[in-house]
């Protein structure tokens, strides 16, 4: 792969693909945070991958590159919905540089032409939310190639450093690149580099903690990883289609009905293969998805049918660190429960203790649980390496071609 030291971009206008897609405070209702008016009103509750998308920006602008940044945040689903806008990520990203970051109110039309064109050299932009264009995230071909078009056309080079949406076959990820003179940028340079080991030569046992939930998305990885890790350890919103799967209850829980065949399938050639499912034996079960619900722990195969599960509970934030404890390797995704809200806190902090005072190798990767470890007062130097992907580091651990590391090499 080139990087962004074989580009001459003095002068040049760079579109840079970040993954911006932060964590924002809960949206109380469609369109506004709290009666409050949408847009820059949403605060954001961790900055870890603004900070991590710093060091490209700041290279590029230091060489006198006209700075175009472009990311998505959330799931708009090709639809222009303010909760999901970048405005309080370019003020956040303006704090950060030092310098203000001129906004585009939408992503390839006239106010993002306008402000590329009119980028002085040195200067920065960032472009509206990606995902309110239905181009970007398209499986047609065509459709995704039109709007790369556009896109594409807003600067001469292009530099893919969004390393947590590498996995995206989307137009901003895989079809720019391919129409551009490109290069990856040092995040994701970085991020290939300690992934790799993991791929290479894992010191074993070697443990992997899934939870978060993204479950669809993430129920695939087991596949492959059935044929690599020694211990699975499933917690978060991941659990419920297990418990499920084993035949227990799990009232109004995150559940994937159309993964239960999977699930079970993945199950069986465990014990076959010898790696290890652990799964929660206790957790906190809620009225509601609110911090104020009434909760309580419960034996994890007596969920009352009215109840959902919003974190793994005591006994299994035990059991999880017990079986972490000789790993000499672990890889970590997805928070053990809803760790925003304290009541659920608990088993996200059992897991990550547990994965320091293992003394193994320890990648944690994923926007929300990196945030979680450093809301949760955790050391990251505790770690051996935070990760910004959560679905891309785990699908290149796979193995996988990933879309966004493929058009950056071709
Ligand atoms: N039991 C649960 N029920 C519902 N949501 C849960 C549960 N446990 C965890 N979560 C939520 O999962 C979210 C994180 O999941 P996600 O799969 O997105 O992880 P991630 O680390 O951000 O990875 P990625 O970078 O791939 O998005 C958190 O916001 C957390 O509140
Ligand atoms: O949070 C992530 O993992 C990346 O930003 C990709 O987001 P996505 O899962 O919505 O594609």
């Amino acid at each position: 792969m080139r990087t962004i030291d074989d580009l001459d971009v003095a002068g040049r206008r760079v579109l840079v693909r970040a993954d911006l897609n932060v964590p924002l405070e809960a949206a109380e209702e469609p369109g506004g945070v709290g009666g409050r008016p949408p847009t820059a009103t949403r605060q954001i509750t961790d900055d870890g991958r603004i900070r991590a998308s710093l060091p490209t920006i700041e290279a590029l602008r230091g060489r006198g590159a006209k700075v175009v940044v472009c990311a998505h945040l959330g799931r708009p689903k090709g639809e222009v919905k303010p909760e999901f806008s970048l405005a309080p990520v370019a003020a956040r990203l303006g704090e950060l540089l030092g310098t203000p970051v001129e906004f585009a109110a939408d992503v390839v039309g006239d106010s993002a032409q306008a402000v590329a064109a009119s980028l002085p050299d040195g200067g920065v932009a960032l472009l509206e939310n990606l995902r309110f264009e239905p181009g970007e995230t398209s499986k047609d071909d065509a459709e995704r190639g039109a709007f790369a078009d556009r896109l594409a056309a807003l600067a001469e080079i292009y530099v893919g450093d969004g390393f947590g949406a590498v996995h995206r076959k989307h137009a901003s990820v895989y079809d720019v690149p391919r129409r551009l003179p490109h290069a990856a940028g040092g995040l994701i340079v970085a991020e290939v580099e300690v992934l790799r080991k993991l791929t290479e030569d894992v010191e074993r046992p070697y443990a992997v903690v899934l939870g978060g939930s993204k479950v669809s998305d993430k129920l695939g990885v087991i596949d492959n990883l059935l044929g690599k890790a020694d211990r699975i350890l499933i917690g978060g919103g991941m659990a419920y289609t297990f418990l499920r799967a084993k035949g227990h209850e799990v009232g109004t829980s995150l559940l994937e009905e159309d993964q239960l065949d999977t699930v079970r399938d993945y199950l069986r050639r465990g014990e076959e293969t010898g790696v290890e499912f652990v799964l929660p034996v206790d957790v906190v079960a809620a009225a509601a998805f609110a911090a104020d619900a009434d909760h309580g722990v419960v034996a994890a195969d007596a969920i009352p049918a009215d109840r959902m599960g919003l974190d793994i509970g005591p006994e299994s934030g035990k059991l999880f660190a017990a079986r972490l404890a000789d790993a000499n390797t672990v890889f970590w995704n997805g928070p053990m429960g809803v760790f925003e809200m304290e009541p659920y806190a608990s088993g996200t902090r059992a897991v990550a203790q547990g994965l320091i005072d293992s003394g193994a190798f320890t990648v944690v990767g994923g926007g929300d649980s990196a945030a979680a470890v450093r809301r949760l007062g955790f050391d990251e130097a505790a770690f051996s390496h935070i990760s910004t992907g959560g679905g891309a580091s785990l699908e290149y651990l796979e193995g996988r071609t990933l879309p966004g590391l493929q058009a950056l090499e071709d």
